[in-house]
């Protein structure tokens, strides 16, 4: 489903990537293992296509997302891809359904696909009750959970999620690795770039992938 053929990315002198190959399949959940700086934030910012390499190629279901005009990455981005940022990257100001539903904006849906859409996903990532209360308000599990629902609000196929556990307690942290089996069990495609060991031996993890200083060990 993910190729990375060969890629290699170049920022101004510092080689991030040094001509990786990796292949990923549907429903897989791959964990991408590295130190900070190895290269973990490129890799998902290249699938998800807000970056081109310096070369190779990427291809997402023989889609060459390389290649992609900005125009036509944003529309692959927005029906087949959930970020889930360190920092959430949510609007603090805005409520939680706000939040959740900022996605959908461009497809211009009516009231009603917009309730079934965000009803299903702050149940499912159980947020409901917290739907009108601005997210400056929430705590930082609460967030976390607020930003998962907004990846999955338009039903992606992959969801992508960079070091979901660096501000999070241990508590929240086992939560977290609770959202991704659901994640697995929805035959959802799910890479998780982190250095934290608490998901290197998980039973339903289908592999661990490390990085350093840009390179694959192992794939
Ligand atoms: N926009 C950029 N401009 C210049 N160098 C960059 C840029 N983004 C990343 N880098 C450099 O590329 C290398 C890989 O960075 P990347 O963010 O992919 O690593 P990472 O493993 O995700 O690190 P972290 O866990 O700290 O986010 C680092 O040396 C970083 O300083």
């Amino acid at each position: 489903m993910i190729k990375l053929l060969h890629v290699s990315k170049i920022y101004d002198d510092i080689k991030a990537l040094d001509t990786i190959d990796l292949e990923i399949g549907e429903g897989e959940l791959v964990i991408l293992k590295g130190v900070s700086g190895s290269g973990k934030s490129t890799i998902l910012s290249l699938i998800a296509g807000l970056l081109k390499p310096t070369s190779g190629d990427v291809l997402v279901e023989n889609k060459h997302i390389s290649k992609l005009p900005d125009h036509f990455c944003s529309r692959y981005r927005r029906d087949n891809i959930g970020f889930i940022f360190q920092k959430y990257n949510l609007i603090p100001t805005l409520n939680v359904r706000d939040n959740i539903l900022l996605p959908l904006v461009p497809l211009n849906l009516d009231e009603k696909a917009l309730h079934v859409k965000l009803h299903s996903v702050m149940k499912m990532f159980d947020i409901e009750h917290k739907k009108d209360v601005r997210v400056k308000s929430l705590s930082g599990g609460e967030q976390q959970r607020v930003a998962i629902a907004r990846a999955n609000v338009n039903n992606p196929k992959i969801i992508l999620a960079d070091e979901p556990t660096a501000n999070l307690d241990e508590k929240l942290s086992c939560e977290f690795i609770q959202i991704l089996k659901e994640l697995k069990s929805m035959n959802k495609t799910v890479i998780v770039a982190t250095h934290d060991p608490l998901f290197f031996d998980l039973d339903f993890v289908d592999r661990v992938v490390e990085i350093h200083n840009g390179k694959l060990l192992c794939s």
